[in-house]
């Protein structure tokens, strides 16, 4: 039989907001890097700044597709009990979803110039 799911509220997921104790809500699930953060290569600043809370939509804007497969390994086994999404957050992530299946993502090889006088 399957084991009932594991649950924790925002107001604990908060408590664990420290260097050693790190936890994040990702679109469903809870992830604990506590022993990862020195290793994110976004460094351990923008991690420290968001310990502890949804951080859905800052893992959407900031990191490419390929970085979605690193999320299974830190997944703590629990869930968020009383998660809350607002209608900015709501906006934003049918807009990044519909700009997706246009393309609008994809590299496309473009380069950059640079001028010098
Ligand atoms: C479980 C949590 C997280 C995991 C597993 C994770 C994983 C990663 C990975 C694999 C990369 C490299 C992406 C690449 O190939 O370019 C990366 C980069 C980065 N991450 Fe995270 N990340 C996490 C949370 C966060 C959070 C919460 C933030 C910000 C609030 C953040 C900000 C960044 C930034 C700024 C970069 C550098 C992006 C760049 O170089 O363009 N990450 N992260």
């Amino acid at each position: 039989m399957a084991e009932p799911k594991r649950y924790v509220t925002s107001e604990e997921l908060k408590t664990h907001n420290k260097p050693g104790n790190m936890w994040f809500y990702i679109q469903g699930k809870v992830y604990d890097v506590s022993r990862w953060m020195k290793t994110h290569p976004g460094g351990d600043l923008p991690l420290l700044n968001l310990a502890g809370q949804d951080v859905t939509d800052a893992y959407i804007a900031l990191h490419p597709s390929s970085a979605w497969k690193y999320l299974d390994k830190f997944f703590n086994g629990y869930y968020l009990k009383d998660y809350a999404v607002s209608n900015v957050s709501k906006d934003y992530r049918k807009l990044y979803s519909d700009f997706s299946k246009i393309g609008l993502f994809e590299k496309k090889g473009q380069g950059f110039l640079i001028f010098c006088d």
